[in-house]
Formats: C-alpha cells, structure tokens, sequence
C-alpha cells in the first residue's frame, strides 16, 4: 500500500467538553484526491484546519494527524511551520484572507517563493512569472496589481499560486470556489484540477457540493454533526448512498442537476453535475 501522504486517526475537535469533531479517520495518499462533504456546520473546514495546526483558539484537537509522517495534533509552531508551504499548502474560501490588501500580488507570491526555495534577483522575478503565468494571470499589468484591483476569481487564482508557490505535496482546498460566480467558479475548478494532475499532488477538498466534490475528487468523506458517517469511492457513493443522510445529499444535489439543465444525469461525470 502507497504510504499516506496524510493519515487523520480519532480526530476529535473539543471547544470545552464539545465535541465539534469526532473519531475522524481518512488517509490521502501522494497523488490521491479525497473530497470531505457535508452541511453548513458539519465539521469540514475544522478537521481541515486541524491537519495542519491552524485551528482557531479555544479549540482543541485530539487524535493523531500525521502530515508527510510527522504528527502535528499538539504539535508546536517550529513543528507545523516547516509542513505548512512544502508540505501542505492551503486555499481558502475568501481569498482576501490569503491577501494582503497592502501588498502587491508580485511581491505575495515572491515571498513564499524566496523563503522556500531560495531564489532571489531575477530568477526570482521568472519564478513569480512563471506562478502567475501557471494559473492565467500572464499580463504584466497582474504582478504589479493590489489585490483590490482583481475580481473576485483573479484573486483566487493569486490565493492558490501563492499556496503553490512552496511546491506542496498537498492541496487543502476549502470551498475554494464558493465565493465565485458560477462561471468562475468552473474556471478555477478547472486550473486547480489541472495544476493538481499535473503536479501530481494530494488533494483534501472541502465543499458543501456534491457535485463539485465528485468532479474534484476520487473519495469522499461524508460529514454530519462531525462524525464520518459514510465514506468511499466517489462514485460508488453517489450511485449507491449508504447512509440516510448522504442519500439526502445525493437526492438534493440530483434535485439541483435536474432544475439547472434538465440534463442526463451528469453528476456521475461531475462536470456537468457542478452546473
Ligand atoms: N472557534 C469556534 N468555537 C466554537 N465552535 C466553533 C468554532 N468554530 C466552529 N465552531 C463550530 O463547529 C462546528 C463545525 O464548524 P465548521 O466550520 O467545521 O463547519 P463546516 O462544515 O466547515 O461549515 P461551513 O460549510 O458552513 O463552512 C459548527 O457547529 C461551528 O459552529
């Protein structure tokens, strides 16, 4: 068996005596695309944000998460920042929260480039090209730009080249599409699935949508007041849902599909199911 890239064992997320998360298990082998699904408040951006230490305060994880082999749950700063770039690289749902607003989008995407690589002078200023280039933004006229200046998918596309410029073996992907409008959100679906291929990176992908996860991702983890209820080959879940809450959340996204274009039954296929 490929060893994990990330192995998630009993995670369990307490605020106090609650558990917010509980006996989480998922493994994402080098390469391997799992998809974590489930409703508004079932626990998806915490076990993410658990993997590689960036819970919020007040929160507390307990379990093993081991990241490329190393266990990060009560793992220290000097422990997870090293993982946090060349290990995993995270997009978030808004990217401004990624951004600074005072920064130009050249200089935000040179500085992890310089701190993990190494480079500087003008192989530096190829490497911030040729990030920018990676994801479509190849007008000069988009290094020197604030990020208030992009639209709301430009942005994003800045958010994920800064979380590739470390070269991470794996992609956290948190609803990285669900602040776009529908047609950007396919555009950014699209480069992120092409720059994963073509990297051959890990991929944990986070969505409230079926459809969106089942054209990302190859397993699914499905989520419901933070316990796994249900969890396997995408596909097979979608055709044959186990648990009475994934096949809510298969009718429904059957239900969306049809509304949207009365078409053929799309979501097995994903890209048209994400419509
Ligand atoms: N800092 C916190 N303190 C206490 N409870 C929290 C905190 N952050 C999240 N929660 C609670 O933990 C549960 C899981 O939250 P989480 O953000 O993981 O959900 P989610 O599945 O990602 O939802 P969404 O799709 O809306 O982002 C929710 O009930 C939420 O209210």
């Amino acid at each position: 068996m490929t060893e994990s890239l990330l192995s998630v064992r009993g995670l369990t997320v307490r605020a106090g005596d609650a558990a917010l998360v509980s006996g989480i298990d998922l493994d994402v082998a080098p390469g391997g695309r799992v998809g974590l699904i489930g409703e508004s408040g079932s626990g998806k951006s915490l076990t993410s944000l658990a993997v590689t230490g960036l819970l919020p305060g007040g929160l507390r994880a307990s379990g093993s998460v081991r990241l490329a082999g190393v266990e990060t749950v009560g793992a220290d700063e000097s422990t997870l920042r090293p993982l946090r770039g060349p290990v995993a690289g995270v997009v978030f749902q808004e990217p401004l929260t990624a951004l600074d607003p005072l920064m130009r989008v050249g200089r935000q995407i040179a500085e992890p480039v310089r701190r993990h690589l190494g480079l500087r002078g003008s192989a530096l200023d190829d490497a911030v090209s040729a990030a920018l280039a990676e994801v479509r933004l190849d007008e000069p006229r988009f290094a020197r730009a604030f990020p208030h200046e992009l639209s709301g998918g430009q942005r994003q596309r800045v958010a994920i080249a800064i979380a590739l410029a470390a070269r991470p073996r794996l992609l956290i992907a948190d609803e990285p599409t669900t602040a776009l409008d529908v047609t950007v959100q396919f555009e950014v679906l699209d480069l992120l699935d092409r720059l994963v291929a073509e990297r051959g990176m890990g991929l944990l992908f986070v969505s409230h949508d079926l459809a969106v996860v089942s054209r990302m991702t190859d397993r699914v983890l499905v989520l419901q007041r933070g316990v796994a209820v249900e969890q396997g080959d995408v596909r097979e879940i979608l055709r044959a849902p186990q648990h009475a809450y994934t096949r809510q959340l298969v009718a429904h996204a059957r239900e969306l599909d049809a509304a949207l274009d009365g078409a053929s039954g799309g979501l097995a296929n994903g890209s048209e199911g994400a419509q």
